[in-house]
């Protein structure tokens, strides 16, 4: 069995988790609340960016240069998606620029933003691209379930397509790709590290669908 594969199947009862949280479920169904969609799609934005800087830091530890390539090529989709989010779903679900520049990143977005940016500086090549393959893996396998159980007319459609689309699953593939061959020639000790950051970031992954749920602020 891959690396991979390994992971996902240790990581699976957490995924079925995700999958049918309420966020996605009413996603799915079309009837997930704006209010709720739309403090994710602030929360999105923000961490896009953290989440780009992460990449490109990654980017810069690979080992060869197709890998820096892949990597900063991410870096750099994540930034066109941020962007995306601003010019296409806010203007469309009515965030505008001035709710989004007063509205700061909620704890759980503050807390992973920092994760992956802390990870992605200060762990080795192996274990950063650990941590950020969640964020790929997990959107990629949400985004076509979700897409074959989709409400007809669904407000969230484009959302769904994105991540469901063609081009997004050969990004993720070629992530997957990486993690493999990295793992492949990694320690068992650093494999370990990787599994670890794996589940934790996925873990994350979950938090930041709950927060948006909970519409989370800061308490004080
Ligand atoms: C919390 C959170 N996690 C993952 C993604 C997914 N995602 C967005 S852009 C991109 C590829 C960048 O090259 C990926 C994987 C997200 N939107 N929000």
């Amino acid at each position: 069995m891959s690396f991979t594969a390994e992971i996902w199947k240790e990581n699976s009862a957490l995924f079925e988790t995700i999958r049918t949280m309420p966020f996605n479920q009413e996603l799915a169904d079309g009837t997930l609340s704006q209010e709720r969609f739309r403090h994710y799609m602030i929360q999105d934005a923000h961490y896009l960016v953290a989440f780009g800087r992460a990449l490109a830091v990654a980017a810069g530890k690979a080992d060869n240069s197709d890998e820096v390539a892949q990597f900063s090529e991410a870096a750099r989709t994540a930034i066109i998606v941020e962007r995306s989010l601003h010019a296409d779903f806010m203007e469309q679900f009515n965030v505008s620029p001035a709710t989004f520049s007063a509205t700061p990143l909620s704890p759980t977005t503050h807390h992973y933003c920092n994760y992956l940016v802390a990870t992605s500086w200060s762990a080795s090549y192996p274990v950063a691209l650990a941590a950020l393959l969640p964020c790929f893996w997990i959107y990629a396998e949400i985004g076509r379930d979700i897409l074959a159980r989709a409400a007809k007319n669904n407000p969230y459609d484009a959302w769904i397509a994105t991540y469901a689309g063609e081009e997004f699953h050969a990004a993720v593939r070629g992530v997957i790709q990486t993690v493999d061959r990295v793992a492949s020639v990694a320690s068992a000790e650093t494999r370990r590290d990787m599994h670890a950051a794996y589940t934790h970031a996925a873990k994350l992954e979950w938090m930041f669908w709950d927060a948006a749920y909970r519409l989370e602020q800061w308490a004080v």
